[in-house]
């Protein structure tokens, strides 16, 4: 069995599917060690997870863009002699451990899928056209950890919760890592407003409209509700101000990898699919047939959303009783 460290940047007063996911990916190569730069209050609690069997922190909470995360991972890496280094593929994530692999001199996969007992990382590349398996040969001595970064909605869900359960409190090894001095400081931060919606580069659905929806969201947002899922939306959307910029989804927005994506009124241009297009299953709705999406769709409604939608949202309903 190999020691695995896993990197949150950051832990609330529970884990996040994503980071259960986590959990699970490096329960399966071995021993897990936990890092984690930014907190608040005791952390341990939270990480009581079966199979986890240390944690590091920093003196002081770290919030990304710290760079001082860097040293706390180069040393929890030293502490728990990991072989591998796993975290998720959000920004903050990927950008301190890309400064970890750049220190280490060894070699990092971003936007996994997943990775084998010998550390095969299998990952999709150009908008789901290839799947690609890769592996570390390191030139350094002795080698150094693999760094792989993880899209989320790779392990399905009710797999995760049999894998990670609650378990003993992890021995706890407080490092002595503090913010850096000099650089850049950050002076105030603001939380953007919680929405009671999954976190989009997260949900396990993702309901999305495009300039089909004619700036009237309604309709995908009961939709969004009913289903537990995420909101979307495609660069005509966004930039018309219809819905925030952050809801973004393709190329130049935020790259989703859900179970379920619901596309309405959306064409399907190169750029939106670059970001959905590994979705396990895509439903399309749009009332052009020969639009590009129901190429990649697996099932595809031809019709008018503002139709079909509320038929959806009726049907679920009457499901649930
Ligand atoms: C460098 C670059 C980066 C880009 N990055 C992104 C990106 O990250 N994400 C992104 O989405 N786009 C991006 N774009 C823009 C992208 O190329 C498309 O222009 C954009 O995705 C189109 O959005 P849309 O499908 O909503 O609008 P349209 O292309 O106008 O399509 C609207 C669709 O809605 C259908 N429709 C209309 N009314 C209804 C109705 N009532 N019911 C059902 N269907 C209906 C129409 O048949 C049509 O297919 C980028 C472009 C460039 C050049």
């Amino acid at each position: 069995m190999s020691n695995v460290l896993v990197f949150f940047d950051e832990l609330g007063e529970t884990l996040t599917p994503a980071q259960k996911e986590l959990i699970a990916q490096a329960a399966a190569l071995g021993e897990v060690h936990i890092a984690v730069a930014a907190y608040d209050g005791d952390p341990t609690p939270v990480l009581a997870v079966n199979g986890v069997q240390e944690v590091y922190l920093p003196e002081v909470s770290l919030p990304a863009p710290e760079v001082a995360i860097v040293d706390l991972l180069e040393t929890s890496v030293a502490e728990s002699r990991a072989v591998v280094v796993l975290g998720s593929s959000t920004a903050d994530a990927t950008d301190a451990l890309a400064r970890l692999a750049v220190r280490l001199d060894t070699g990092l996969i971003s936007g996994a899928a997943s990775i084998t007992a010998d550390l095969v990382v299998t990952k999709s590349e150009l908008a789901g056209s290839y799947t690609t398996t890769s592996r570390l040969v390191s030139a350094a001595a002795p080698a150094q950890p693999l760094v792989v970064t993880f899209k989320p909605n790779n392990i399905d869900p009710q797999r995760v919760d049999t894998l990670v359960t609650e378990g003993e409190q992890p021995e706890v090894n407080v490092l002595p890592v503090r913010p850096s001095v000099g650089g850049v400081e950050i002076e105030e931060r603001t939380a953007m407003e919680v929405s009671a919606r999954p976190a989009l580069a997260e949900a396990r659905i993702v309901v999305a409209g495009g300039r089909g929806t004619d700036g009237d969201f309604t309709p995908l947002e009961e939709l969004a509700d009913e289903l537990g899922a995420g909101l979307g939306a495609s660069r005509a959307a966004t930039d018309a101000g219809w819905i925030e910029h952050a809801a973004q989804v393709g190329q130049t927005g935020v790259t989703v990898s859900p179970q379920l994506y619901i596309s309405a009124g959306i064409s399907g241009a190169v750029h939106q699919r670059a970001g959905m297009q590994t979705a396990g299953t895509i439903v399309a709705i749009n009332k052009d047939e020969d639009a590009q999406v129901f190429e990649i769709a697996d099932f595809g409604v031809v019709g008018d959303l503002h139709e079909v939608i509320p038929q959806m949202i009726e049907e679920l309903r009457r499901r649930k009783g």
